[in-house]
């Protein structure tokens, strides 16, 4: 992704202030995903950027919520079909967790907004392969750098990111 691309995601996501993240830990920064999937182009354009970071596969997974704008433009880009991933089964209707087509024998790569301990990644990557999907890829669009890359490794899950922390930091230094 260009430096350009970098500074406009940054600055329209980049908050500042105390938040408290998924994994519980607390952070003086935020980014605010919503704040550029709501935006067209810029949706868009981190998705194009997404794409070109695909290996092979068969089937995009979108992970609830955030996730799920990126793999839809990301599957309007491609051509490849989308399943969305609820961070719980529905316990009605279908029950199920990954909702769309099928993915078992499928090579699934899962698309994420933001990364940083990794730790709702490696849930639904277990449920995925779980129901028979081959996850070996995630893609996302802002890695924090904060441990994600590694705890997904042990699970044998490589991680690619459109933007970095440094890239996103140095985008504003530039
Ligand atoms: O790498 P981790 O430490 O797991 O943290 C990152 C996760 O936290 C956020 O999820 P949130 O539940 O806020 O998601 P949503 O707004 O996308 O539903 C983000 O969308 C990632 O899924
Ligand atoms: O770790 C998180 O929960 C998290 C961090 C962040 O910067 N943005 C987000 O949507 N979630």
């Amino acid at each position: 992704m260009t430096y350009q691309l970098a500074r406009r995601v940054y600055d329209t996501c980049h908050l500042t202030g105390q938040f408290r993240l998924r994994s519980g830990q607390v952070s003086e920064e935020y980014f605010d995903k919503y704040l550029f999937e709501g935006q067209p182009a810029l949706l868009r354009e981190v998705a194009e950027a997404m794409v070109a970071l695909l290996p092979e596969c068969d089937v995009l997974a979108g992970m609830e919520m955030g996730g799920i704008p990126l793999a839809t433009v990301m599957s309007q880009l491609t051509g490849l079909p989308t399943v969305f991933v609820r961070k719980h089964a529905k316990e009605y209707g279908t029950n199920k967790a990954a909702e769309g087509g099928p993915v078992d024998g499928r090579r699934v790569v899962v698309i994420e907004d933001v990364v940083t301990t990794g730790g709702a990644l490696l849930a639904s990557c277990a449920q995925l392969r779980s129901i028979g999907a081959q996850v070996e890829t995630v893609v996302c669009a802002i890695d924090r750098e904060q441990g994600g890359r590694e705890n997904l490794a042990v699970e044998a899950l490589q991680l690619r990111a459109a933007l970095t922390r440094r890239d996103l930091e140095a985008s504003v230094l530039a």
